[in-house]
């Protein structure tokens, strides 16, 4: 069952010497992440554990959908989140005004599945894009072209995307005929795969193929608060049926740039190949003398469009790096702020002067 979606040897090794520890724990794969708690699905079937302790400070190590868990049972009855395996891969949100750091939108992840309409113009940019941010979480892009009903040149529009997608697979199918999708669910068996895209691109229908709607109804036994069963829909992670897992998190949906920087190599390799052969190291492929990046699109095996694009993934990056620079100073600064109050009262504690330990004088804070 467990192997089912997504566990194997790397994570049962992670997961042992907690068993070791204390025998009553049990692996789970986090489906959904609430309010102080999270719906897993165990060997035993989906249930529900709740967190224990204050949350970590920093959010990229907060539990998230897609996530191994170490769940053990409660003193009351109910279960516990003991601890969260090592992820072999992660998709991260770029820090909003609250916190520099990115929040974790999905874990462990094997397959990125881009899915670009054939009914709307091929926006060549926007999948690399999409490309790069697949490689730079971990994972491997498989491009989805998506109502495949609609568009009467297929194979040109594939060979278009295959062309901006180096390395990846690219499947058309259509969710209305299922034209393509059995081919492309023989892609996804037995790997946990993300479904990226813009918004109409036939995400949800594809999902729906995939899974079957059934899947997406599952029974949840709730452990803490003991009030039986209630049925809930595990939205976001959907077990497929030959095996593997759609996970489907509402955030990653319209996930950023964030972490793409070391995905640009990956997506643009072949312009970083030729750039090894740039007279100067630090080559902007513009004007310099001996630069073969120019050479190439002179002679016309790259095309310019990609330089653009590259240099404009470069540019993007560059600015996301910079703008998280400040955030992660700023919270640096609340940080430092807080612990010197902290310090300053607990050196008023010792001279009996802070409010509440006794002392005369209370100071305002
Ligand atoms: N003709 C045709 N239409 C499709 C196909 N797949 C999806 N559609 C239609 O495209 C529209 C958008 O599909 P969704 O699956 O909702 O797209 P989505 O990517 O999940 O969109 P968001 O939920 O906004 O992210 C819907 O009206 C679907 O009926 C297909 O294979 N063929
Ligand atoms: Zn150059």
């Amino acid at each position: 069952m467990l192997r089912r979606i997504g566990w194997d040897d790397a994570f049962a090794g992670a997961f042992r010497p907690y068993h070791a520890t204390d025998p009553r724990v049990v692996p789970g794969r986090i489906a959904r992440v609430d309010r102080g708690g999270c719906e897993l699905l165990t060997a035993d079937g989906p249930v529900r554990a709740g967190f224990t302790g204050r949350p970590a400070t920093d959010p990229t190590e907060r539990a998230c959908t897609g996530d191994w868990a170490v769940v053990g049972p409660t003193a009351d009855g109910g279960r516990e989140i003991r601890a969260l395996l090592p992820r072999r891969s992660a998709f991260l949100r770029s820090g909003s005004s609250k916190s520099a750091r990115g929040h974790v939108l999905a874990a462990n992840v094997d397959i990125s599945l881009i899915a670009v309409s054939l009914a709307d113009e091929l926006v060549v940019s926007r999948l690399e894009r999409f490309v790069a941010l697949a490689w730079a979480a971990g994972t491997r892009p498989v491009v989805v072209l998506t109502k495949g009903d609609l568009a009467s040149d297929v194979a040109h529009l594939a060979a278009d995307a295959q062309a901006a997608a180096p390395g990846a697979g690219v499947h058309a199918v259509s969710a209305l005929t299922g034209d393509g999708v059995d081919r492309l669910a023989a892609q996804l068996r037995g790997a946990s795969t993300v479904l990226l895209g813009l918004s109409g691109a036939g995400k949800s229908t594809l999902a729906n193929a995939l899974t079957g709607r059934e899947s997406q109804r599952v029974q949840s036994t709730r452990g803490r608060d003991g009030r039986g069963r209630h049925t809930t829909t595990t939205r976001d992670l959907l077990p497929l049926p030959e095996g593997g897992v759609l996970l489907d998190t509402p955030g990653l949906r319209g996930v950023g740039l964030w972490q793409a920087a070391e995905g640009v190599g990956a997506t643009f390799g072949e312009i970083e190949q030729l750039a090894q052969g740039c007279r100067f190291g630090d080559c902007g492929h513009r004007a310099e003398p001996g630069c073969a990046v120019l050479a190439a699109i002179e002679d016309g095996s790259v095309p310019q469009r990609r330089l653009d694009s590259y240099r404009k993934l470069l540019r993007e990056n560059e600015r996301l790096a910079a703008r998280a620079d400040v955030l992660l100073r700023a919270e640096q600064l609340k940080e430092w702020k807080r612990r010197a109050a902290q310090g300053r009262w607990e050196s008023d504690v010792k001279r009996g002067r802070a409010p509440g330990s006794g002392g005369r004088g209370s100071r305002r804070r």
